[in-house]
């Protein structure tokens, strides 16, 4: 049976509700007063109160033994430490920030404890490219499509102390690059409601698979680029198909270490005119140029400095419908929570989703990459 662990942690330094669902990862599902998201051998159970992050481990067996559940809780804590980036203080980060900028300071009491991720750099890669032309609810159904239709489910793992338990434990990891890099996938992503982007996910799969050989290489080159410098770990995203500069930056902030990228959107886009000077109309839609995009970033840069990525995340999730009314604690109960697992019948094609939600993302943005590092302009 899994207890829950305790790490002592405020609120101010990590915002459960906002940081799981402000648009970062789209897989954790909310249960009850849980957060849970299934890695490769386990589902890590989260939860927080004012001073600490309550985590616990299921494991895929239906009794571990008490060492190999202990082991396991171990193995969580240190993922945590690394998945939420906790070496970094985030209350003298905003301290700095409000020192910087009075837009910021009006905001950050109402959106404190907002962190970028370190997120798995493959995951995080697919997940953008389905991010193109859309919105987070839409890009979770899509995510959460493909790990039920491209990753076996760790059956049975052993909840019984649960409450919640829906007896159907079935929780699927991130599909593995080989998975989605076969032939028939795009075609089946396609009848799965991902329209061009099924294209994209499956090249880009086989184009890391083809180039390094096997999941367990293409993990390793991903994780390099951790080490490589900013805009050379940019080049190398904007190889693969469906990656356009706001992906490639999305992907260099939440999962390659890249702390000053700030990724230009729509929202982004408004945010700049609205608050800190950029010439341009929020009402005339205007075509995202590099020069433009370039421009964004270096005034952003200038004003929050080196972690300037971390500060955009703040302002981005207050941007967000779900958020922007009253802040953090009014989006709590308003976000959409994706089911698990629909049944065949119960599954709408994700295309089709009408839920409101934000509008689309990247539509102010670059254009996708259509092919090995070509770009165009867009209107
Ligand atoms: N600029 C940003 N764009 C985003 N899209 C998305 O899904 N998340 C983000 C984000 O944090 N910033």
């Amino acid at each position: 049976m899994s207890l829950w662990q305790t790490l002592p942690l405020p609120q101010s330094q990590l915002c459960l509700s906002a940081v799981l669902k402000c648009g970062q990862s789209f897989r954790w599902l909310s249960v009850g007063e849980e957060y849970r998201l299934c890695l490769r051998d386990r589902v890590v159970c989260l939860k927080q109160d004012q001073s600490n992050l309550c985590y616990r481990t299921l494991l895929p067996h239906s009794q571990p033994s008490l060492p190999q559940q202990q082991l396991a809780e171990a193995e969580t804590r240190v993922w945590l430490e690394d998945y939420f980036q906790l070496g970094v203080n985030l209350q003298k980060l905003y301290a700095d920030w409000a020192a910087r900028d009075k837009v910021f300071s009006s905001i950050e009491t109402r959106f404190a404890g907002i962190r970028i991720l370190r997120q798995d750099p493959f995951e995080n890669l697919i997940s953008f490219i389905c991010s193109s032309n859309n919105n987070i609810a839409r890009i979770t159904k899509m995510v959460h499509a493909l790990c039920k239709h491209y990753s076996a489910p760790l059956v049975a793992v052993s909840d019984s102390s649960d409450p919640l338990s829906d007896a159907q434990l079935h929780y699927h990891p991130f599909p593995t690059p080989s998975a989605l890099a076969a032939p028939g996938v795009e075609n089946r992503l396609r009848t799965l409601g991902f329209g061009y982007r099924a294209k994209f996910i499956q090249q880009t799969a086989k184009m890391l698979i083809d180039t390094h050989g096997s999941d367990h290489l293409v993990e390793q080159f991903l994780a390099g680029l951790r080490n490589s410098s900013t805009e050379d770990a940019r080049q190398e995203l904007l190889k693969f198909m469906g990656v356009g500069r706001k992906v490639a930056d999305c992907v260099l902030l939440m999962s390659l270490d890249k702390k000053e990228v700030v990724p230009v959107d729509t929202h982004v886009y408004q945010i700049a005119i609205k608050h800190y000077g950029l010439k341009g109309s929020i009402k005339i839609k205007t075509s995202m140029t590099p020069k433009l995009y370039d421009e964004i970033n270096t005034k952003l840069f200038a004003v929050w400095g080196d972690y300037a990525g971390w500060a955009h995340s703040v302002l981005f999730t207050s941007d967000l419908k779900a958020f922007s009314a009253h802040g953090i604690e009014a989006a709590e109960t308003s976000l959409p929570t994706p089911p698990p697992t629909p049944s065949p019948s119960k599954r709408k094609k994700i295309g089709t989703a009408t839920e409101a939600s934000d509008g689309d993302f990247n539509s102010a943005s670059l254009p996708s990459g259509t092919g090995r590092g070509k770009r165009r302009r867009v209107s």
